[in-house]
């Protein structure tokens, strides 16, 4: 089993991610932490604690609030696709856990640190923000963990902008500390997630599981969805689960190995991730990224996973 921190700010995609890991048996998640972007800092950790409750997530994974802005940028976020609550379409379910009393930033470290050499695989799913705190507070945890696969960025895709992604744009310097900081590194971005859509056969299979957080799901895609007929997307990009599922069969996703880095100073680019792919790149490069992703198959997993949850 994969043990994983997923650091996030649920939103949609991020909410349907953490349904995946809680349900598929090949993950362990060992803690949440929430980042502001989709939503304020307030509301997707409310929103975080809902989804724990609707998975019926084991009440001991300790989640927490990590940074409420980015660290130079001011806060941006993301109604048209969330809504206001950042979690718009179904009713969200009372959360009975408390939120850890330790800032997001101090539970990444914890978590890692009282773990095995290797044992948790970060997974931030928002801003990069709590992750580039967390290798400043405590610089160990780079050679610690196993690795990290992250939603952000696009080689050649940009949806904040023409070139840039959301997370990377509203901190640009928070994902240039966390790509840059050595430890073995996956940026799932748009290139492979805008492959990841919810088209009809595969929404009536996901209808078809039946359970509550399937029907859970059914609602957040009817509000998503809209959001992104409205910017004439057919089907809806799922981006963040997409990092789980290469959690659990790296198969699913097309990455390759590319020196990877964040433009900080452009006017036009500024937050555009920039992957080098005209040459192959040494085995020893740190630095991956996703192009391609088999959307039949990760979608199987999360029908697979919803089947087994509440
Ligand atoms: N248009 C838009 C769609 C999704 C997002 C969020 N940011 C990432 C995709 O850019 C995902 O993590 C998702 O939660 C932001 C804006
Ligand atoms: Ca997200």
């Amino acid at each position: 089993t994969r043990r994983i921190l997923l650091d996030c700010d649920p939103g949609h995609d991020d909410a349907i991610a953490i349904l995946l890991a809680a349900g598929d048996p090949g993950v362990e998640i060992a803690a949440i932490t929430t980042v502001s972007g989709n939503q304020s800092i307030e509301k997707v950790t409310r929103n975080a604690l809902a989804i724990a409750e609707l998975a019926g997530l084991d009440p001991t994974v300790p989640i927490a609030r990590g940074a409420h802005r980015p660290l130079l940028h001011e806060v941006e976020y993301a109604p048209e696709y969330h809504g206001e609550s950042g979690l718009d379409g179904p009713q969200l379910p009372e959360p009975t856990r408390a939120l850890d009393s330790r800032h997001g930033v101090q539970l990444i470290i914890d978590t890692i640190m009282g773990s095995e050499p290797g044992e948790i695989t970060l997974v931030p799913t928002g801003a990069l923000t709590n992750v580039a705190l967390a290798v400043r507070l405590e610089q160990r945890i780079v050679e610690r963990v196993r690795e990290v696969i992250f939603m952000g960025g696009g080689v050649h895709v940009g949806n904040h902008g023409p070139f840039s992604e959301f997370n990377i744009a509203i901190d640009p310097e928070a994902a240039q500390i966390v790509i840059g900081a050595g430890w073995p590194i996956t940026m799932v971005g748009l290139d492979a997630t805008h492959q990841a859509v919810v088209t009809p056969e595969i929404r009536a299979k996901l209808d078809a599981v039946g359970t509550r957080s399937s029907a859970f799901v059914g609602g957040l895609l009817d509000f998503y969805g809209a959001a992104y007929a409205g910017h004439g997307f057919a089907h809806p990009p799922v981006h963040d689960p997409v990092t789980v599922a290469m959690v659990i069969d790296p198969t699913l996703v097309r990455a390759v190995k590319a020196p990877l880095a964040v433009e900080l100073t452009g006017t036009l680019t500024k937050g555009m991730t920039v992957a080098d792919l005209r040459e192959p790149a040494p085995e020893s490069t740190p630095t991956s990224v996703a192009l391609g992703v088999e959307n039949e198959r990760f979608w199987d997993l999360v029908v697979a996973a919803l089947s087994r949850l509440p």
